[in-house]
C-alpha cells in the first residue's frame, strides 16, 4: 500500500530527471554553450565566454527548464580524450552535439565523431539534438545545409534536430532545449533507463 501511494506521489509531484551529454570535436563550443544554458535556466550567472579553457576532465551543469531536472555532462573534444566519451553513454537520455558551423575544414572530423557515437550500442535510440553554433561567425552553415552535409538519415533512425545556435549570444539554444525535452519524456530510451533505474532500486 505505502509502495503504491509512494509510486502515485512520485508521479504526481516529482520532476522527471534527465541527464543530457554534450558532444562535439574541440572548440566546437560546449562549454560555452553548457555556461550560457546556466545563465538561461539557473540563477547562477554562467561563466563569460573569456574565461573558459579547453576541458580536459568533466563538466557540470544542473538545471530546471519546462518542467523538468536537466543534467548536463559536457566533456572535452580534443582527439586524445574522445576516448572517455563512452563511459556516459550507457545513462544519458540524450545528446547535444556541437559543431562550429562556420569552420568548414572540421566538418569531416566532426560528421566522423558522431557518426562513431551514434553507432555506440550504449547510446540507441538516444534523442539527438544538433546544434550548428557560432551563427554570429560570418560563413556559418545554415541547419539544412549541416543537415545535409552529415546525411543523417544515413546515420540513423533516432529522433533528431538540426538547429542554428550562437553559444555567445544564446539565440536558438531555447528552442532546442524545448525539442529535447519534449522527445526525452516520451522516447524509448527514457523508458528503458527508467526501466534500469526501477530494477536497480528493487533488487
Ligand atoms: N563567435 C563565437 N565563438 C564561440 C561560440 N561558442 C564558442 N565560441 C568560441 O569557440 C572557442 C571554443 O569554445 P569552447 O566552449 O571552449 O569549445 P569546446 O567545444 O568546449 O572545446 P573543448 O573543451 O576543447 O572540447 C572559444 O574561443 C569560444 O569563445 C559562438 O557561439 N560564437
Ligand atoms: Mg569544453
Amino acid at each position: 500500500m505505502f509502495s503504491l501511494l509512494y509510486g502515485l506521489w512520485k508521479y504526481l509531484f516529482s520532476k522527471a530527471e534527465f541527464h543530457v551529454l554534450i558532444l562535439g570535436i574541440d572548440k566546437a563550443g560546449k562549454t560555452t554553450l553548457l555556461e550560457k544554458l546556466k545563465t538561461i535556466y539557473s540563477d547562477f550567472e554562467g561563466l563569460p565566454p573569456d574565461r573558459i579553457v579547453p576541458t580536459v576532465g568533466l563538466n557540470i551543469g544542473r538545471v530546471e527548464a519546462y518542467k523538468s531536472k536537466l543534467i548536463f555532462w559536457d566533456l572535452g573534444g580534443q582527439l586524445g580524450l574522445r576516448t572517455i566519451w563512452e563511459k556516459y553513454f550507457e545513462e544519458a537520455h540524450a545528446i547535444v552535439f556541437v559543431v562550429d558551423a562556420a569552420n568548414h575544414a572540421r566538418f569531416d572530423d566532426a560528421k566522423s565523431a558522431l557518426e562513431k557515437a551514434l553507432r555506440h550500442k550504449d547510446l540507441q535510440d538516444a534523442p539527438l539534438l544538433i546544434f550548428a553554433n557560432k551563427q554570429d561567425v560570418q560563413g556559418a552553415v545554415t541547419a539544412d545545409e549541416l543537415t545535409t552535409f552529415l546525411d543523417l538519415k544515413e546515420i540513423d533512425e533516432r529522433p533528431s534536430f538540426v538547429k542554428e545556435i550562437s553559444a555567445y549570444d544564446g539565440t536558438g539554444i531555447r528552442d532546442g532545449v524545448m525539442w529535447l525535452v519534449e522527445e526525452m519524456k516520451r522516447s524509448k530510451r527514457s523508458e528503458m533507463l527508467r526501466q534500469h533505474s526501477d530494477i536497480n532500486v528493487v533488487v
